[in-house]
């Protein structure tokens, strides 16, 4: 096992749904996989491997931020070979054309985080999805009839921002949602050589106020998930 995730070598598929609520990643290995196995409860951040079609999948929580996202996904990739992760988020809506419940897929991911600027010595990286992955989740979305919002995202460190102003101004510059992890697992897929794409769910608008509950950000996003499942085995 590693320091983290409690599986056995082999226990973990290569290809990695990443909810930052291991509830989330619970109710996805429940609703959607056949034959599931629960691999690691370290510390209740939950992973699980089960079969969709034919095909093993892990759904593995990654709590909340970059340092948490970033100590899974490491470990993911290092220790267990993972070579596709794809989170399945929820997300602040920025812009005026998302509505709760909306689905977005993340091209890019700004951020306020100092881990990319300690990384890179004060360089602005601009860390980027899969763009094979982001094609086929778009091609699997208008198969499904289901509108998608393709677009930048931002990664914000603070969940209860003091400069609310700040996210509005990135609205203007075609940023349309906020969420915590995107920015750094996109940085750590580049490091690693692997594959990675965000598709979010907006559970929250932050121009409105309108917001979904905890129980349904943990299991009433159905269409991000199935998206997910479906892109990683088209
Ligand atoms: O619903 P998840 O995947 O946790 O994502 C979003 O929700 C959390 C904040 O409530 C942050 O992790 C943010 O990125
Ligand atoms: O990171 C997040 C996720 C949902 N809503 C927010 O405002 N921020």
């Amino acid at each position: 096992m590693s320091t983290h995730i409690g599986a056995a070598p082999g226990q973990v598929a290569d290809t990695v749904l990443l909810p930052g609520d291991p509830l989330r990643a619970q109710w996805i290995a429940q609703t959607y996989l056949r034959d599931v196995e629960c691999y690691s409860s370290v510390r209740n951040m939950l992973g699980f491997t089960g079969t969709y079609g034919d095909r093993r999948i892990s759904v593995q929580g990654t709590g909340m931020g970059h340092p948490s996202l970033a100590i899974y996904a490491t470990e993911l990739m290092a220790d267990y070979g993972v070579r596709t992760l794809v989170r399945v988020g929820s997300c602040g809506a920025l812009s005026e054309r998302l509505a709760v419940r909306d689905v977005v897929l993340a091209i890019t991911a700004s951020t306020d985080s100092a881990m990319n600027r300690i990384r890179f010595e004060g360089f602005d990286y601009a860390p980027a999805a899969d763009f094979g992955l982001l094609r086929t989740a778009a091609d699997v979305a208008r198969e499904r009839e289901l509108p998608i919002h393709v677009a930048g995202v931002a990664s914000i460190d603070s969940f209860y921002s003091d400069r609310p102003e700040l996210l509005l101004r990135l609205a203007d510059y075609g940023v349309v949602a906020v969420d915590m992890e995107t920015n750094m697992l996109y940085t750590l897929a580049a490091k690693f050589d692997a594959r990675a794409l965000t598709v979010l769910t907006v559970s929250d608008h932050i121009r409105t106020g309108e917001a979904t509950t905890a129980q349904e950000r943990e299991r009433t996003f159905t269409a991000m998930a199935e998206l997910a499942l479906e892109t990683v085995t088209a």
